[in-house]
């Protein structure tokens, strides 16, 4: 049995905890963690576990086989270190880090504890709808993928979101699945600012069309609409030399059809459009520690992501297209 500490306990903590000690097979939460120790408290009791309010106390805890960072990006880079030097397994959930300067401190203390530690929360690369657009691409019955076109659509947000979480907070989830999904790398990014929607406030503008394009070339869209009203609606579709791919509705509705029109559901949020996803990701890492593995996306995933999100930033602010490149070569220990 893998006894999970969980650093975080808002709405994605509480979430977690439940599926670890509701549907997770090989874990059990045996300690949980929040700055207020309110909310430590309501989360522990979905468990029955120890409660913290240091991060510290937590990770070094010898009951505490690995740790689950839940806490806000801004928080992780200390929690990581942390746990790298305790020697913890890791579960953090994306960001790895808000800046790239900060995740490569992490990658580099993760290479030089010698072990494979970190997995981080990116769950689409575990939805069956991307799964099974990755396994029409590498039939190769479809040629080379040349475009792909993409909506990440959110109901609506907090007042406090501005633009750069467009990217940080949002595209983040694309731009960690569409490389993964075509198995390139990025190269350059751009940002194109249509009209401003009038649910949207002063700090932020929506939506925004992120353009992305590989080094084999691929051009990528994003449509980054997070005040859309209408639902929570992820779109995929990848176009091949000999065919287009589009990506299921994960979320299985009946088409209904009533007064003279046709209709289907959409899901209004990740936790349930990607319910499986997590199951699934939080899964693959505790059957992954019982064999000393991490196989899912891994701490420099976790910085291409930072460095992709960077230069999106950046061609917020710019117009312009920005180039992306890596400080330093990808360690020899991340090729498996
Ligand atoms: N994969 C996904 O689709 C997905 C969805 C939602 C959130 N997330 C991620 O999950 C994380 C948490 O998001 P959330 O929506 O639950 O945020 P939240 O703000 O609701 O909760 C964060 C909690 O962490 C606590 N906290 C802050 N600093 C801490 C520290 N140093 N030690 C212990 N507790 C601390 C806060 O008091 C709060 O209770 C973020 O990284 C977010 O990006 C991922
Ligand atoms: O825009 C939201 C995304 O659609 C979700 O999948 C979460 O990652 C959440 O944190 C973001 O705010």
């Amino acid at each position: 049995m893998l006894n999970v500490g969980v650093i975080g306990c808002g709405g994605m903590g509480r979430d977690h905890i439940s599926r670890l000690t509701n549907k997770i097979q090989g874990a059990q939460v045996v300690a949980v963690c929040d700055v207020f120790e309110e909310s430590a408290k309501k989360a522990a009791s979905i468990c029955n576990a120890k409660v913290y309010t240091d991060e510290k106390l937590l990770i070094n805890d010898p009951d505490v086989d690995a740790v689950f960072i839940v806490s806000p990006g801004f928080a992780h880079v200390e929690a990581l270190l942390e746990a790298i030097q305790a020697g913890k397994r890791i579960f953090c959930e994306k960001p790895l880090c808000t800046t790239a300067e900060d995740c490569l401190k992490v990658v580099q203390a993760e290479v030089a504890s010698g072990k494979h530690l970190i997995q981080l929360g990116f769950m689409r690369r575990y939805d069956v709808g991307y799964a099974k657009v990755k396994e029409a691409l590498l039939s190769g019955e479809y040629g080379e993928p040349l475009m792909l076109h993409c909506t990440h659509r959110n109901p609506e947000v907090g007042t406090n979101y501005n633009t750069p979480m467009a990217v940080h907070d949002t595209a983040i989830h694309e731009i960690d699945v569409l490389h993964w999904l075509v198995d390139d790398e990025y190269e350059s990014a751009q940002v194109i600012m249509p009209r401003v929607t009038k649910y949207s406030h002063s700090e932020l503008k929506d939506p925004q069309i992120m353009l992305l394009r590989t080094k084999k070339g691929v051009c990528i869209d994003v449509e980054v609409f997070v005040n859309c009203k209408f639902g929570y609606d992820i779109n995929c579709e990848v176009v091949c030399e000999d065919g287009a791919i589009k990506m299921p509705m994960a979320t299985v509705y009946p088409t209904i059809r009533k007064n003279a029109s046709v209709s289907t559901t959409i899901d209004t949020d990740c936790f349930v459009r990607f319910k499986d996803a997590y199951d699934a990701e939080v899964q693959a890492w505790v059957d992954d520690a019982a064999k000393g593995e991490i196989n899912g996306p891994n701490a420099w995933d976790g910085y291409l992501a930072a460095i992709t999100a960077d230069a999106l930033v950046k061609a917020q602010q710019t117009g312009a297209i920005e180039k992306i490149n890596a400080a330093v070569e990808k360690p020899d220990f991340y090729n498996k």
